[in-house]
């Protein structure tokens, strides 16, 4: 069975049918990339899924469990995650703490606990500690942990968006454009860490991206989406050599 399996998804806005009769399988531990030109409906996709949007057709299921109709709190406690194109941390927060907060989602002191300073507090502090390091480690972010988030410089605030939704110890983490505004460098040093992070905890990672160099560098399949439906699907050398694929999205 696939993690996640999706079927005739679609939602219309008004009159604009922004998502049509989309099915996509992905396996579990597979690097999956969506890719299509501007307003094609990707971004939309991670909304659906992430139950910001409620389909009006189709199926979205998470091993086998049903997602529609949750609420997004429901559905990042089931187990997808997600970064937004515009980076969406707390800027006025250090970066450890930044990563404490997505770990909320697994571990919980109570008020009485933590008001009092009782010995549990301390515990579940201390393990949240240890766990938002070894997830900066991964990003390379440890030596900044007691910076603030806002004084990162941007390619590093897109790292640590990533380790953010890793916290929250996700079977499916979505990244949207992970690497807009970063430069080669930046870029190919994320190509490295996605691989790491989808090798290390074994998740499943569904990618929008622009830059093709990521998507034929990391991705094993594609979806390609041209006005909210499938264009093509497959391994990148196949799906990006396709003549229709070439023609819509790089408009030759
Ligand atoms: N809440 C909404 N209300 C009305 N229209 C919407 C809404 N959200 C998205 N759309 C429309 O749906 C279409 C798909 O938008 P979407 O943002 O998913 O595209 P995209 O492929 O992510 O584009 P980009 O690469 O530019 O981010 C667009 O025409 C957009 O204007």
């Amino acid at each position: 069975m696939a993690l996640l399996e999706v079927k005739n998804l679609g939602i219309s806005f008004g009159g604009l049918r922004a998502v049509d009769n989309v099915n996509l399988s992905i396996e579990k531990g597979q690097l999956y990339g969506l890719i299509g030109p501007n307003g094609a409906g990707k971004t939309t996709i991670f909304n659906l899924l992430t139950g910001v949007y409620r389909p009006t057709d189709g199926t979205i299921k998470l091993d086998g469990v049903d997602m529609v109709g949750k609420a997004p709190s429901e559905i990042c406690k089931a187990g997808i995650a997600r970064t937004f194109q515009n980076i969406r941390l707390f800027k006025k927060m250090s970066v450890l703490d930044n990563v404490k907060t997505a770990l909320h989602n697994q571990k919980e002191y109570t008020l009485i606990s933590s008001f009092f300073h009782l010995p549990s507090y301390f515990k579940v502090e201390k393990e949240m500690n240890e766990k938002a390091m070894e997830i900066l480690t991964v990003f390379g972010l440890e030596k900044e942990a007691g910076t603030l988030a806002s004084n990162l410089p941007y390619g590093k605030q897109r790292k640590l968006e990533i380790a953010r939704g890793l916290a929250t110890n996700p079977k499916l983490l979505l990244l949207d454009e992970p690497a807009a505004g970063m430069n080669p460098n930046e870029t190919a040093e994320l190509m490295d860490t996605i691989r790491l992070v989808r090798d290390r905890y074994q998740i499943t990672i569904l990618l929008i991206e622009h830059d093709m160099k990521l998507v034929t560098g990391i991705c094993e399949q594609i979806l390609v989406l041209n006005f909210g439906t499938k264009l093509a699907a497959g391994i990148p050398e196949e799906v990006l050599n396709n003549p229709e694929v070439v023609t819509a999205y790089l408009g030759e």
